[in-house]
């Protein structure tokens, strides 16, 4: 049944064997379960454009109501006019039974003016403004050179506007260990920016570490938030290197240690209205991730919900996971909760080793192996 309006829980009946022998024990080895909750949204997708979004759309709005729509295209999307384009690109593409709704981004320069904040809050259509540090990971080397001196305006007109700022949240600078990049950003960057625009909302993307967790904890609810991906919740460094250097877990910020995904499994579990999903799914060909020099980004949407769901149940949390991938997000956004449904069933399923296209394959995370968690639609 998908007309509730609390996630609902169906026992579809336990799997029991008689082990034998005396008294006949008996064992439960599996119980099968459906929740359905309401519609999750994806607050942080990089949908790219010609046919790469037109092969990976697909997989995003089977699950998604809505979507971030991260705007490091080549080139980026630094203006409304180019959202609007991008934005129209991306209705055409969408799968005829779907109700998915693109929420657009600007790309924030060193040469972005407050009139073009004010565009894009006037556009309706412009749901933040993303911060590429330049030099910090996938299309950001026309981002922000030096934030407080080059784009403070920019900042007090969208704390002014209500738009919100959507940080990559790493400095790019070479004499700062790859490990340590959030840590000195959180430090440089994010602590001074909330002293003096306390008014700015922010979102923290792609979170890595305990520092971070700990940072968005002691700001104010309502302004600062996060959001969390599959990835950085499920594998820590080790995954990188796993019997061989894996291109496929590699994406920026990097995996971290153990004891920081913990740390992030731990703010995500506990309830805490400040963490949101946002899969930061940023789908490469194959032949640019399993090459010499392979980009970063790590594809998952079509896995994320899945995975989102092991997380939570391993952490005996499951009744905390519509609230995070639901509710969280359009309340800080400000914006309405999804009336449409999804069902999550333990079933489990064998993720593909790859999609294929006319242009390429993408290798999704998890390729290969099998999950818990089936999101099907309601
Ligand atoms: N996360 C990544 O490793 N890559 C993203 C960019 C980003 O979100 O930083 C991409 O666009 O490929
Ligand atoms: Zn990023
Ligand atoms: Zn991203």
């Amino acid at each position: 049944m998908c007309s509730e309006e609390r996630a609902t829980w169906r026992d579809l009946g336990a799997v029991i064997v008689d082990c034998g022998g005396q008294g006949s024990v008996k064992r439960l080895i599996s119980i099968k379960m459906e929740l359905t909750i309401t519609q999750p949204d994806d607050w942080h997708l990089h949908l790219r454009d010609g046919s790469l979004l037109e092969a990976v759309l697909p997989h995003s709005a089977k699950h998604f109501a809505r979507a971030i729509v991260m705007p490091n295209l080549k080139p980026p999307i630094t203006t409304t006019a180019a959202a609007v384009t991008y934005r129209e690109s991306i209705l055409k593409a969408i799968p005829k039974d779907s109700n998915f709704t693109p929420l657009m981004t600007l790309y924030l320069t060193d040469v972005t003016t407050p009139d073009e904040i004010k565009l894009a809050k006037k556009s309706g259509l412009v749901y933040g403004v993303k911060l590429y540090p330049a030099g910090a990971t996938t299309n950001s080397q026309d981002g922000v050179t030096d934030l407080f001196r080059n784009c403070f305006s920019v900042l007090e007109e969208m704390s002014e506007q209500n738009l919100p700022l959507l940080v990559h949240g790493e400095v790019a600078n070479s004499d700062v260990d790859i490990f340590d990049r959030e840590n000195v950003f959180i430090e440089t960057i994010l602590e001074p920016l909330v002293q003096k625009l306390p008014q700015l909302k922010v979102v923290m993307e792609h979170i890595t570490t305990a520092d971070a967790v700990k940072f968005v904890e002691s700001c104010k609810e309502g302004y600062v938030a996060a959001t969390v991906t599959p990835q950085h919740l499920l594998l820590n460094r080790n995954a990188l290197f796993q019997g061989g250097l894996q291109p496929h877990n590699y994406c920026l910020p990097v995996l971290k240690r153990e004891i920081h995904r913990q740390a992030i499994v731990s703010a995500v579990t506990s309830g805490s209205k400040r963490f949101f999903l946002g899969t930061d799914s940023a789908p490469h060909d194959r032949h640019k991730k399993e090459c010499a020099c392979g980009c970063a980004g790590i594809y998952n949407s079509p896995v994320a919900l899945s995975l989102y769901a092991k997380v939570f149940e391993e952490a005996g949390a499951l009744d905390k996971l519509e609230a995070f991938t639901s509710f969280n997000g359009p309340d800080f956004y400000g914006l309405p909760r999804n009336k449409s449904k999804i069902k999550l069933r333990k079933a489990p399923w064998k993720v593909p080793d790859y999609f294929s296209f006319p242009f390429g394959d993408i290798v999704p995370m998890y390729a290969g192996e099998t999950i818990e968690w089936e999101a099907l639609p309601c």
